[in-house]
């Protein structure tokens, strides 16, 4: 069953179109990372599907039912542009947040608070960045809402309070939630989703698994020679989209899938040496770009 299903959602602000003809679909008790660029329209999708924003066109379903007020209290949300009441202690605005929630037991809050190493007792003025971040989270997670949609929920947390995050998202989605959260951060997003969208100027260019999702990026295999090759000799070989000289003795290949078949064309010559740079996100990103722009 899909959690969220969106058809042809739309946003423009005046002149900008932030989101186009959007078909996002976030499977039960999965976790989906949505990844972009700086202004793909990120944080305009996650702002659409929790209703703070309208949308100028398209439809959005969660829980298998039309977007309405009701399903509001079902939806735990940490926004990217998190604001606290600085005089108010960590557990002042759990309850203040359980309250509007008509939630009063802070008990999964405490718990997540503390696996995080966060102390409720400090007020939210006192707190670092990445702390209120934990109290951000915190709150998202609080109420045992079925479906959580984070804006780059990593921002600002060390590395043992990202562990413990992710671990957390794994334990929440396995008994039976289902996450959305929104990263510019491959790595993070390799770590914990198990499926992956690519927003590029507000499209959807790709929606697979981060397996496959670097399965099918363009990765560089720089082969050197004990004598002069020409480029021209791996053109054609299957998988390989560009062959480049970089000297007479070095030759570079983009290549997508299995690269068996460039091996064993390079081993017909006296090769010295291979190194293989793996795709990270921004030639994941340059890959869908050129893609994309083909196809326009
Ligand atoms: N309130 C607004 N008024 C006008 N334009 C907006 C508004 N909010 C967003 N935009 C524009 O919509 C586009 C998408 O912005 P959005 O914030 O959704 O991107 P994003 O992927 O979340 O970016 P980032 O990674 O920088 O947070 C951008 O061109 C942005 O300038």
């Amino acid at each position: 069953m899909n959690v969220v299903s969106t058809h042809q959602l739309s946003k423009s602000y005046n002149e900008t179109v932030a989101l186009r003809d959007l078909d996002l679909e976030v499977h039960a008790g999965e976790v989906y990372g949505l990844l972009g660029p700086n202004g793909a329209g990120k944080t305009t999708t996650l702002r659409l599907l929790i209703d703070v924003i309208r949308p100028t066109g398209g439809s959005i379903t969660l829980f298998g039912e039309p977007m309405s007020p009701g399903l509001r209290g079902r939806i735990g949300y940490l926004p990217g542009d998190l604001v606290l009441y600085d005089r108010l202690t960590g557990a002042d605005y759990l309850r203040f947040c359980g309250a509007l929630r008509d939630h009063a037991d802070l008990g999964e809050a405490t718990r997540l608070a503390k696996r995080l190493d966060l102390d409720l007792d400090r007020r939210a003025g006192e707190l670092s960045k990445g702390n209120r971040q934990k109290l951000g989270i915190v709150q998202a997670f609080g109420h045992r809402p079925d479906l959580v949609i984070l804006d780059e929920p990593a921002s600002g947390l060390d590395p043992l309070a990202q562990r413990e995050f992710h671990s957390y998202l794994r334990e929440y989605v396995d008994s039976g939630g289902t996450v959305l959260f929104s990263s510019h951060v491959l790595s993070e997003v390799e770590q914990v989703a198990d499926r992956v969208g690519i927003l590029l100027a507000g499209c959807l260019v790709v929606q697979d698994t981060v397996a496959s999702l670097k399965a099918n990026a363009l990765r560089e295999l720089t082969f050197t020679f004990g004598e002069e090759v020409a480029a021209a000799s791996f053109s054609g070989v299957p998988g390989v989209r560009e062959a480049m000289q970089t000297s007479g003795t070095e030759v570079r290949c983009r290549v997508t899938g299995a690269v068996g078949e460039l091996v064993r064309a390079a081993a017909r010559f006296p090769l010295v040496n291979v190194t293989s740079h793996e795709p990270d996100l921004e030639d994941i990103f340059l890959h869908y770009t050129e893609e994309h722009g083909d196809d326009d």
